[in-house]
């Protein structure tokens, strides 16, 4: 590794592992997260994605291997600069929002004044300032994440590790959190998450690891991963019963493509630079009516299953029984 890229990483990783006493939870996995990425861990359910952020945090002791975050293989040393939001929440069931959070703070050696600032700030930018003074053991589920989100970055630290940050709690909660995500990073803090949800990789993170069995199967930009599959787009027609009665014309005008007729429905595979003017074309010679077009976008989800041989179904089941 040269200079250039040891000043720009912000987590190195190589060869790490974690073994239990029947189980490689984490098996020699190596890579590196630059200063302002966001870089997600994907993964089933055991998968070893929990193991590994404890490893980085210095929550989890580490088999072998070498971890360094800002170049430091100290976690003391660098305590200040990371935030931590574990899947299961760390806060005080008996205190209340402000408390926690300015205990919180506290630990970070923030002097009162400031902490309590920072916490009003936190709790107006979380939508909790309503609920500020109500004891944390009765927050619903997401305000109890968003709450704990807030505590991990009351210092405000360079590097941020998220552990399944939407996991179990509904939709509008986890959009809103996943926005906060966002404004974090374009503040310049770097990310590392996982999840098991690969729409909010796909959404969130400028990089993702799948992880298996405590290995990394593949490690790539979003934008590369799903260029492995853009290549199969499809384009779909619908059209009406009655236009499309001959198939036999149709599958024979189009007969340069793979062509499926279901319904009332045409779908087409194409290429990225096929336009769809050409089609429009050949369904007017043949007075085959069209009322809509839609190009159906392979998603990151399809680049995992071919990658992974996982279905997503199973995947994601699980852990969505609380909903998102
Ligand atoms: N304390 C432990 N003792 C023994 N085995 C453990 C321990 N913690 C984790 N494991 C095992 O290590 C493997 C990886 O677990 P880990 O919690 O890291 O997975 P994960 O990807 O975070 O899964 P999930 O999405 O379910 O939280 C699993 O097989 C798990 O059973």
């Amino acid at each position: 590794m040269n200079n250039s890229q040891e000043i720009r990483a912000a987590i190195e990783v190589e060869n790490l592992s974690k073994r239990y006493e029947e189980v490689d939870a984490v098996d020699k996995i190596s890579f590196t997260v630059q200063r302002g990425e966001i870089f997600g861990f994907l993964g089933p359910n055991g998968a070893g994605k929990t193991t590994t952020i404890n490893m980085l945090t210095g929550l989890n002791r580490i088999s072998s291997g070498q971890v360094k975050i800002n170049g430091q293989t100290e976690i003391k040393k660098v305590q200040e600069a990371i935030g931590i939001v574990p899947s299961e929440s760390n806060l005080y069931p008996e205190l209340d929002g402000f408390e926690n959070l300015c205990f919180c703070a506290s630990l970070y050696g923030l002097k009162k004044g400031v902490r309590e600032r920072e916490a009003r700030y936190l709790l107006e930018k979380f939508n909790l300032a309503e609920v500020g003074g109500r004891t944390f053991g009765a927050y619903s589920k997401g305000m109890k994440r968003k709450l704990t989100i807030a505590a991990g970055i009351i210092h405000k630290p360079e590097i941020l590790f998220l552990d399944e940050p939407t996991t179990g709690i509904d939709v509008a909660s986890a959009r809103q959190i996943r926005r906060l995500i966002i404004d974090l990073n374009r503040a310049g803090t770097t990310i590392f998450l996982t999840t098991h949800y690969i729409e909010e990789a796909e959404r969130l993170c400028d990089r993702v690891a799948f992880i298996v069995q405590g290995k990394i199967k593949h490690l790539d930009t979003t934008e590369n991963l799903l260029d492995n599959v853009r290549q199969d787009n499809i384009i779909e027609f619908l059209s009406d019963k009655k236009s499309l009665q001959d198939k036999e014309t149709i599958l024979k005008k189009l007969s340069a493509y793979q062509v499926e007729l279901f319904g009332e429905k045409i779908r087409i595979h194409i290429d990225r630079k096929t336009t769809i003017n050409k089609f429009i074309n050949i369904f007017n010679e043949i007075d085959c009516n069209i009322y809509e077009a839609r190009l159906m976008r392979p998603s990151l989800e399809d680049v995992f299953v071919k990658i992974t041989g996982i279905e997503v179904d199973e995947m994601e089941k699980d852990k969505a029984k609380g909903g998102r």
